[in-house]
């Protein structure tokens, strides 16, 4: 299945928060959904969802609007920061719920419960914020939908219960299932994905697969007076510190080997994203 975003622009008052939105995000696959705060995660990730509506452009799901027509609708989920809980109900009976009107299964809630150590006697509203983050990454974990967006999962989650996440996801996932993570832990969930889409001030500026846009990128460490021909190369951040002068760039250098080295996702992140 693929789920088509064609255009989609949505501003809040004089803040275009998408801006001409096109990508595609298909069955098989795990996204990473990266950008710096207030860059419109989560308000594509409303907008796919019809928490929100877009002011332009169309959402499809093989064809299907998403947000009118039933059947596709169903194949979409996700989790952020909303709660549209009862105030004061207690975990159990919002599993049981879960359990009766959606596909869930209530053993497998509370064995995820079992696991992460999260007391479903008590409400939702009296967790600590890592385990309200549990309590709904529980509800995605065992949601049947084909494409699951994970808006912060690890929102307030200790390392360990990250671990245990991230494992429980891998678990989860098939190629019938397609998992969309935002987060800004970029270097943890780097490992996890196979694909990028950054998104800077509303603007998709990157969509590619995560090992293809590594395989291109690059580190060279220069002695601050040494020059070099950087006209072959896309520069993408050039320092210099007392230290010498470090440049990440895309391409091919004509320089030693050993002087050049890789650079890691959330390296490449941190260049872009200025
Ligand atoms: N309900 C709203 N009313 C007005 N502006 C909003 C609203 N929701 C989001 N925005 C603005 O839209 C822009 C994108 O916000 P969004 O929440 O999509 O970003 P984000 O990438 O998810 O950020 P973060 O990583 O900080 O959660 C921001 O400038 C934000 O202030």
């Amino acid at each position: 299945m693929i789920l088509t975003l064609d255009n989609i622009t949505k501003s809040y008052s004089n803040i275009k928060a998408l801006d001409s939105v096109s990508t595609k995000f298909e069955t098989g696959h795990i996204y990473g959904l990266l950008g710096r705060n207030g860059a419109g995660k989560s308000t594509m990730i409303k907008t796919l969802t019809g928490k929100i509506f877009a002011d332009e452009g169309t959402i499809a799901l093989d064809g299907k609007d998403p947000i009118t027509d039933e059947g596709a609708k169903r194949n979409i989920y996700s989790v952020g920061e909303e709660n549209y809980f009862v105030s004061g109900e207690k975990i159990k009976k919002i599993f049981k719920e879960y359990a009766y009107y959606t596909n869930r299964s209530f053993d497998e809630m509370c064995m995820l419960a079992d696991k992460f150590e999260l007391n479903i006697n008590k409400s939702w509203e009296k967790q600590s914020t890592g385990y309200r983050t549990i309590f709904k990454d529980i509800l995605a974990l065992t949601a049947s939908e084909s494409f699951i967006f994970f808006d912060e999962p690890i929102l307030g989650l200790d390392a360990t219960h990250r671990d245990l996440f991230y494992q429980l996801m891998l678990e989860k996932f098939n190629l019938d299932k397609c998992f969309v993570i935002s987060t800004h832990l970029i270097e943890e969930v780097s490992k996890l994905i196979d694909s990028v889409k950054l998104i800077h001030h509303g603007k998709l500026i990157v969509d590619e697969e995560k090992e293809a846009l590594l395989a291109n990128l690059h580190r060279v460490s220069l002695n601050s007076n040494e020059s070099i021909d950087l006209q072959n190369i896309v520069v993408l951040e050039d320092k210099t510190t007392p230290l010498g002068r470090s440049i990440i760039y895309k391409g091919e250098l004509n320089i030693e080997e050993d002087r050049i080295n890789n650079v890691d996702l959330q390296e490449y992140f941190i260049a872009v994203c200025k």
